[in-house]
């Protein structure tokens, strides 16, 4: 098979080192910048736990265009950079290829439940439904993830913690290109299942994401500093509750989940045991890094459902206000120019 990782960054490197470990497949991986120069010319790093090594993609690229078609391609672009690069990982598509977003927070196929609910583009996301119209969402998986990951220096990423992927069909399937995917993943490592249910996933997730991200963004504390200070603790909790409460309007029930994200701060993020780790959620790093954040997949986009259902949450619309301001003042002129 031929397999594209397009955004080769803390997650998509982390993708690409383990399916190139498994050495299955031609993996090539699409980058930019000082990433793109640094696994062009040293190959690309992985570092976990105490494994080390080095692998080099088949091929390393910012001009998708000169790729041949690929089976699967792997879109691990933080959620707000991916419309821009919609007609490059279409045009990136055997006539059965498919696409395997992998991301937090609310992703752009949300509305599409088949070809009976085909849906619409959500206007925070896919402003100009550019994913919409050239990817289209039956070409697309979801995949939501417990991996958290760093690029410590260009070309290489530091595993942290949390290895399981879950992966779903929006429409709900056990397709033969789910279980594809699920095999490949599988047989680089990576703890992948699939789920009947992508948005309950994606909603479980966002337990998590709400809170942690934007709080240690604002505060750049680790997800562990979280609980050294009573007062934000008890504000994660009840973002938590909020971001149930408009799930739960939307027709998901996270009751069962509640307990369990309230208590991240406390684990540090981690889910597989690794109490020692530091974790650093990707909205952290981005401001750190002076990038853009997923402003809009990870807090606009549960908002809008709130205001849609008439759910209440004034934490959250403290925390979208805060965070867009905050994206404006941490902004690179270079990130900003881009934006
Ligand atoms: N990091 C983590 O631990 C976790 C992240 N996630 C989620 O995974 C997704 C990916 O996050 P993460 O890996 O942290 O993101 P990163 O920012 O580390 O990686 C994304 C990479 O894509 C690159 N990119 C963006 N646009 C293009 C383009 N047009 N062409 C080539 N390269 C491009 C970025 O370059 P540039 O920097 O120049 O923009 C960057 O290197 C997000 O949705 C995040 O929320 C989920 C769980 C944990
Ligand atoms: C907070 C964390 C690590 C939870 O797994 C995450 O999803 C992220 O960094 O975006």
């Amino acid at each position: 098979m031929r397999v594209c990782v397009f955004g080769a960054g803390a997650v998509g490197g982390h993708l690409a080192a383990r399916l190139l470990q498994a050495g299955r497949h031609e993996v090539s991986v699409v980058a930019r910048g000082e990433q793109l120069r640094a696994i062009g010319a040293d190959g690309l790093t992985l570092l976990s736990r105490d494994e080390q090594f080095t692998v080099r993609p088949h091929a390393t690229t910012d001009r998708p265009q000169d790729l041949p078609a690929q089976d699967v391609v792997f879109v691990s672009m933080k959620a707000q950079s991916q419309p821009a690069a919609a007609r490059d990982i279409a045009g990136l598509l055997a006539p059965t290829g498919v696409t395997v977003f992998v991301n937090n927070g609310i992703p752009w196929w949300w509305t599409y439940r088949g070809a009976e609910a085909p849906g619409t583009p959500l206007p925070l996301l896919d402003p100009l439904a550019a994913l919409w119209t050239h990817v289209g969402p039956q070409r697309a998986l979801g995949c939501v993830i417990y991996s958290a990951n760093e690029v410590v220096r260009p070309g290489v990423i530091r595993h942290v913690a949390n290895n399981r992927w879950l992966l779903g069909e929006p429409d709900g399937t056990r397709s033969a290109r789910l279980a594809a995917v699920i095999a490949l993943l599988n047989a680089a490592q990576l703890q992948a299942e699939a789920v009947a249910d992508i948005r309950k996933s994606a909603w479980t997730k966002l337990l998590r994401n709400v809170p942690l991200n934007s709080l240690c963004a604002l505060t750049r504390l680790p997800v562990s500093g979280l609980a050294r200070v009573p007062e934000l603790e008890a504000l994660c909790a009840g973002i938590v509750e909020e971001v149930a409460a408009i799930a739960a309007a939307d027709g998901t029930d996270l009751s069962d989940q509640v307990e369990i994200a309230k208590a991240a701060p406390r684990l540090g993020a981690a889910t597989d045991g690794s109490q020692a780790a530091e974790i650093r959620p990707s909205m952290l790093q981005d401001v750190l890094g002076g990038r853009t954040m997923e402003v809009e997949a990870i807090l606009g986009q549960v908002q809008a459902f709130a205001r849609a259902t008439g759910t209440p949450c004034p934490r959250l619309d403290v925390l979208v206000a805060l965070v867009r301001g905050l994206e404006l003042s941490a902004l690179t002129p270079e990130a900003a120019a881009r934006r």
